[in-house]
């Protein structure tokens, strides 16, 4: 198989997978999960007629006075009729009776003892919520495939859902590679780099709705490294590697993927940096074996990783979001290669950063997306539209 271009990769890897199974969960615990089916409204809303001020329901509005006969609070239902002499009392969410016509607020109207007139000027009018004018029963709430984040799990507690189908949680395995990784916070030896993809990925997956497990750093020893995927393998859906995947003596993740049983999905993508990934699919399950240099390794999981595990997980809008901006500063790539290139947004315009090198990492502290050079382009010039992707939109539902 030989490498292949930025969308052609993409492609491949949707293709190969689809949506893990569905299970039905409690309204309390569906937060951050993914909605499997439309979400129906099971009730109106609201579901009695109620007013929306604090005030005195009417049924007659042509009269100047009326006699102040009883209270709702919010809750109350009004269900005898309202003689035309009297008025209500109503507290906002109140009931209010089928026959009264408005509900005229306290601020303006006058109470004096059990008589009740209205303020000079004041005309009584609406301030009737009716049974069902927000929804009724049926309506829509919100389609598969959405993320329940905190606005949408509140709006549909409001509406009344005790329960609704989602995907169940994409099981995520990940295995990092590198004898010569220390663990962040541990003193520095010569040599040796500090690990750095366990605090990328594990708050990514988790935002994704992910149950993942982490394993490594495994020395570069082919009998560990086959073990620990192995291991992986039995409970996980998506199997993530990272390093061992060039043309080194011990890149050893490559070789285990290359084996018989494993249908190969892509090897090697036209970007840079990057683009050693390999990707294999062994049944249902799929191996991504990804670069380990971070600069690699971060582009290679927000532009395939990231749309891989939404597809898996049922969201309905998975490909990364390109949106065409215009340039503060020139780019250079190379014909036959997307490069994708670190960039920040300055007063409107996409500004590339200087550091640029695959070996470099520190600059994504300061990068806010990337743009996207194509296989067409050797450069690009100051005041050009470019594709651009901003990584809050990758995480979120912001997708295509
Ligand atoms: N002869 C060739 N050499 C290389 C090629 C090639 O085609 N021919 N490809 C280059 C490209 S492109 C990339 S990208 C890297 C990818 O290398 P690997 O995925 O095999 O990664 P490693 O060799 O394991 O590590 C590379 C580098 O990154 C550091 N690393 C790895 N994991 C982590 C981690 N979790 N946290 C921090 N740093 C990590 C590792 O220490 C190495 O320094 O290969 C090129 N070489
Ligand atoms: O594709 Mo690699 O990530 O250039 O260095």
């Amino acid at each position: 198989m030989s490498p292949v271009s930025y969308p052609d990769a993409l492609r491949s890897l949707l293709t190969a997978v689809s949506p893990v199974g569905k299970e039905t969960v409690c309204i309390g615990d569906a937060l951050h999960r993914i909605t499997a089916e439309r979400v129906l409204a099971p009730q109106p809303l609201p579901n009695s007629r109620r007013s929306a001020v604090d005030g005195f329901a009417l049924a007659d509005v042509t009269r100047r006075q009326w006699r102040v006969a009883g209270s709702r609070a919010a809750g109350e239902l009004a269900t005898d009729p309202l003689a035309e002499e009297d008025a209500l009392a109503v507290m906002t969410g109140g009931g209010v009776p089928d026959n009264a016509k408005a509900v005229v607020r306290v601020e303006e109207s006058h109470q004096l003892g059990d008589s009740l007139c209205l303020a000079d000027g004041v005309v009584a009018n609406g301030n009737i919520n009716e049974l069902g004018h927000e929804l009724m029963p049926g309506y829509s709430l919100l389609d598969a495939g959405c993320r329940m984040d905190a606005i949408r799990h509140s709006t549909l507690c409001y509406a009344g859902v005790s329960d609704l189908c989602v995907y169940r949680p994409l099981r995520v395995g990940v295995m990092l590679s590198g004898g010569e990784l220390l663990t962040p916070g541990t003193p520095p030896r010569p040599g040796s780099s500090y690990e750095c993809h366990r605090a990328l990925l594990q708050p990514t997956l988790e935002q994704l709705g992910c149950q993942c497990t982490f394993a490594g750093p495994v020395a570069d020893d082919p009998q560990r490294i086959h073990d620990t995927v192995e291991q992986l393998a039995e409970h996980h859906d998506l199997i993530v590697t990272s390093g061992g995947v060039s043309m080194g003596k011990y890149d050893f993740v490559r070789p285990l993927l290359k084996q018989q049983e494993f249908e190969l999905v892509v090897d090697r993508t036209k970007i840079k940096p990057g683009s050693p990934l390999l990707a294999a699919k062994r049944g249902e399950q799929l191996f991504v074996a990804m670069p380990g240099y971070p600069a690699a390794f971060l582009i290679n999981l927000f532009l395939y990783l990231v749309p891989v595990i939404k597809r898996l997980a049922g969201w309905q809008r998975y490909a990364p979001l390109w949106q065409h901006e215009v340039l503060n500063a020139p780019l250079r790539g190379r014909v036959g290669r997307s490069d994708m290139i670190r960039i920040q947004k300055r007063a409107e315009k996409v500004a590339p950063l200087a550091d640029q090198l695959t070996s470099h990492y520190c600059g994504f502290a300061q990068a806010e997306g990337l743009a996207w050079l194509d296989e067409t382009r050797s450069h690009a010039t100051a005041g050009e539209s470019v594709a651009v992707c901003w990584f809050d939109a990758l995480v979120n539902d912001g997708g295509q």
